[in-house]
């Protein structure tokens, strides 16, 4: 993969911490900038600027429209029946198209770079359907217009209440309509980040104009922090999640709780805003940002597509833009005149105090970490199929990016190291071993699908560490990487140290050791087979056919162990990406492999109920192995074919030991929407053997793709991306509800797939709780199984 500019570390670019995109918006503002205005805005450090579609002209039009409307049914009502009257047919306001005089908005080579904005007078919401049907055809004049001038970005004043279920889904359908007018632009619904007491738009709508009930809030009524989201959340759901709406969101001045930041967080977020009253001064009287905001900023600005800033209100103001205008209008001045006009207009220059502040909180950004190259970046949110390493023959490419990862290794060879010196400690018989003598200091190891080798490598390290004799089989099924092996272990690395062998581990007759003509059994067998899931790559299967040949009861498997983790997740980006792939009717049925980032993890950390909890497990080797039993009784190849009475139709149940269920329940104490399941595996590739001595974390030697736990167990680790487990439909659930998940492993021997379903149950009474919504079953058995 190649990068350019800025993600390219070796570009002179290339910026070690988020970019700052700042734009200027001013509420006062009627019309759209003149050039001289636009770039003296840039030049005080601005990166773009707003315009507004429509200006005071059309707001007059409009308003005087709907005054003569009011006086006509006045006069209507003189004239008709009462009968006739309540008649819903009679005519409505309708706002002619838009003239030369309702805007400054044109075509213009900048006008990619501007933001504009719909009028915020409008009421989309009203309950007078005169003013909401006013309202809607302003929007759609506006937008269709914008969208003629060339504009790629219209931002639309968000619903300004959300208590009214009839006014939000007024709003929403508006929206709808307006995103048909729009064929190339993006529509930005700006919402606040809660309703924050006091912060509400200040500019009057047409409702205000004509009705003196003005709805003020009252400052000391308790606020429910997360209506501004159920309203976001109405209306996109009634755009189906279109991929064209995004949100411009108000930063309070307040930050409100986590939990609310991380449900924005994981929104198509397009602009974040933020307002003058949201600055506090320092003691030089500068603006600052309390350490509240700019943890949420940086928060915000550590995604893939990072919002862009938008400042509300902080100049240069028209009268500053006035000045510079004044000045240009009087041309070829005399000196007298030039000297007059500078000392008495003289524009502020420099960069505006707000800008500078911003600027300098980018550079105080925690730069990029390991885990934040470019490259890992890009993946973010990026759905890919996954490998199936047993099915597939994996490309040289592949490999190398395994390889690249240096923990994954690490913590292998640190595995192996130990099992190797703990053998030798306890002196455990050994494959080697007589009956005279069970301890033989030279083991039998195995690699069982080395790849290009990486894990061959460390087992020859950790013999050296330990200064072990060890004799080494290196398994491969992919005759591609084989050749890379054999290449190897003649020439380049391993000095004909190792025997390599082109099979399926299932199929390999065991090893022949130096000197004999029998095969013997291994001591330790190292397997690196895992998926996102643990699982998901059928270890389980491929073990259960090599097992058979570990040295019993001393033989060890690295992993030892391996175990699945769940949780619910809230993820509108890729609802939306998955919505969209409208030719695979399956999209929703398929597992995948995929580096979440934009998510809102919906449950909560409570006692006996974690955030992320386990599936189920895998331990090996198995102690009673029904596909050996069956195997010896039928031979190796027959145990697929053979028809029985198994568990599923056609089967004989020789993998239904690999089968497995789980039921969990995730607390979520506020209300959200679930989009599916992300999935995570951790691994315990040894365990110590020797009685005491370690502290119990010093025990094991794990691998862990939990977020809760990576960094305890194999911090930088990026083999494994976590994999997502999508529901067709969202499904909302209310505060203080729990959330049921079934997920199932299921096999019919020669195929294995998931099932899902979750379930929402809310609690209605101390005791007792209801059922208020469930998913479908979803299956990955028609289009993902795994074989
Ligand atoms: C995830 S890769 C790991 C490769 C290597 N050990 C590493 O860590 O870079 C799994 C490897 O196992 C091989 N493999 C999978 N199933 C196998 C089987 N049943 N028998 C032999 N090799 C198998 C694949 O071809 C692949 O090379």
């Amino acid at each position: 993969m190649s990068y350019s500019g800025a993600l390219n570390p070796a570009s002179e670019d290339y910026e070690s911490r988020p970019h700052y995109y700042i734009g200027q918006h001013d509420s006062d503002r009627c019309e759209v900038l003149d050039e001289d205005q636009y770039n003296q805005v840039l030049n005080s450090g601005f990166n773009f600027v707003t315009a507004p579609i429509t200006n005071q002209h059309f707001v007059q039009r409009v308003v005087a429209l709907h005054k003569d409307f009011l006086k006509q049914r006045q006069e209507w009502s003189e004239r008709l029946t009462p009968a006739q009257r309540t008649n819903p047919s009679l005519p409505v306001p309708i706002v002619s198209t838009l003239t030369d005089e309702d805007t400054s908005l044109y075509p213009s080579h900048h006008i990619g770079s501007l933001i504009t904005y719909a009028s915020p007078w409008i009421d989309l919401c009203s309950p007078d359907p005169y003013i909401s049907g006013i309202s809607r055809q302003v929007l759609n004049l506006e937008v269709a217009y914008a969208n003629f001038c060339g504009a790629r970005t219209i931002v639309v004043p968000g619903p300004r209440q959300d208590e009214s279920g009839r006014g939000v889904a007024q709003y929403a359908r508006a929206i709808q309509e307006a995103l048909l007018q729009v064929t190339r632009a993006n529509l930005i619904i700006h919402l606040p980040m809660y309703r924050e007491p006091l912060l509400e738009e200040k500019c009057e709508t047409l409702s205000e104009i004509f009705d003196e009930s003005r709805m003020d809030t009252d400052p000391k009524k308790e606020i429910d922090i997360f209506t501004s989201w159920d309203s976001w959340h109405t209306i996109r759901s009634v755009c189906e999640y279109s991929n064209r709406l995004f949100v411009a969101l108000r930063i309070p001045r307040r930050v409100p709780e986590k939990t609310l930041q991380e449900r924005w967080f994981s929104e198509p977020l397009h602009f974040l805003t933020i307002g003058q009253a949201v600055f506090q001064s320092n003691k030089a009287g500068n603006p600052t940002l309390s350490k509240h905001h700019q943890d949420l900023i940086n928060r915000y600005m550590r995604l893939k597509n990072a919002p862009w800033i938008i400042l509300n209100d902080v100049g240069p103001n028209a009268e500053d833009l006035g000045v510079a205008l004044a000045i240009k209008a009087i041309e070829y001045p005399s000196l007298a005149e030039a000297s007059k006009a500078l000392q008495e207009r003289k524009p502020k220059s420099g960069l505006n105090d707000y800008v500078s502040y911003m600027k300098y909180l980018e550079r105080q950004q925690t730069p990029y970490t390991a885990m934040e190259t470019p490259g890992l970046t890009s993946f973010q949110d990026w759905l890919q199929s996954p490998l199936q390493p047993l099915a597939d023959n994996l490309e040289s490419a592949t490999y190398e990016v395994f390889e690249g990862d240096p923990v994954k290794y690490d913590q292998y060879q640190q595995a192996i190291t130990e099992a190797m010196a703990e053998w030798k400690i306890l002196k455990k018989p050994s494959a080697l071993g007589t009956e005279a003598e069970p301890y033989n200091p030279e083991l039998i190891c195995a690699v069982a699908g080395a790849g290009r080798g990486p894990l061959v490598t460390r087992v020859l390290r950790a013999a050296a560490a330990t200064n072990t004799k060890i004799q080494l089989w290196a398994l491969e099924k992919n005759q591609n990487a084989f050749v890379y092996l054999l290449n190897k272990n003649k020439k380049r690395e391993w000095n004909n140290q190792v025997t390599l062998v082109k099979t399926d581990m299932r199929g390999w007759a065991g090893p022949i050791p130096r000197g004999s003509t029998v095969p013997c059994k291994v001591d330790i067998l190292v397997t690196e087979l895992l998926g996102s899931f643990g699982d998901n790559e059928l270890s389980p299967e491929c073990l259960d056919g090599i097992q058979h040949h570990l040295f019993r009861p001393t033989g060890i498997s690295i992993p030892h162990s391996y175990t699945a983790h769940l949780s619910p997740i809230s993820t509108p980006r890729i609802f939306a990406e998955l919505s969209s792939r409208e030719s695979d009717p399956h999209a929703f049925e398929i597992p995948y492999v995929v580096r979440l980032f934009q998510l809102d993890f919906v449950a909560q950390k409570v006692p006996n109920h974690g955030r992320f909890q386990q599936a189920w497990e895998f331990v090996h080797p198995v102690g009673i192995n029904r596909a050996d039993e069956f195997a010896e009784e039928y031979g190796l190849g027959k145990k697929f074919v053979i028809p029985g009475g198994g568990a599923m139709y056609g089967s004989n149940g020789t993998n239904e030991h690999n089968a497995r269920h789980c039921h969990l329940t995730f607390v979520c104490p506020t209300r959200g929407v679930v989009h599916g399941l992300a999935g995570y595996f951790e691994s315990v590739l040894y365990e110590s053997q020797v009685e005491g001595g370690q502290e119990e974390g010093e025990k094991k030697v794990e691998i862990s793709i939990l977020p809760d736990q990576i960094d305890k167990k194999s911090k930088d680790m990026i083999s494994w991306f976590p994999i997502f487990f999508p529901l067709k439909k969202p499904l909302y659930f209310p505060q203080d509800t729990e959330l049921e998940v079934s997920m199932w492993r299921q096999t019919d021997d020669t195929k294995v797939w998931y099932e899902w379903l979750v379930e929402v149950y809310a609690w209605v009474g101390p005791q007792s709780r209801i059922k208020v919504g469930a998913s479908e079953m979803h299956s990955s058995k028609k289009v993902a199984c795994l074989m």
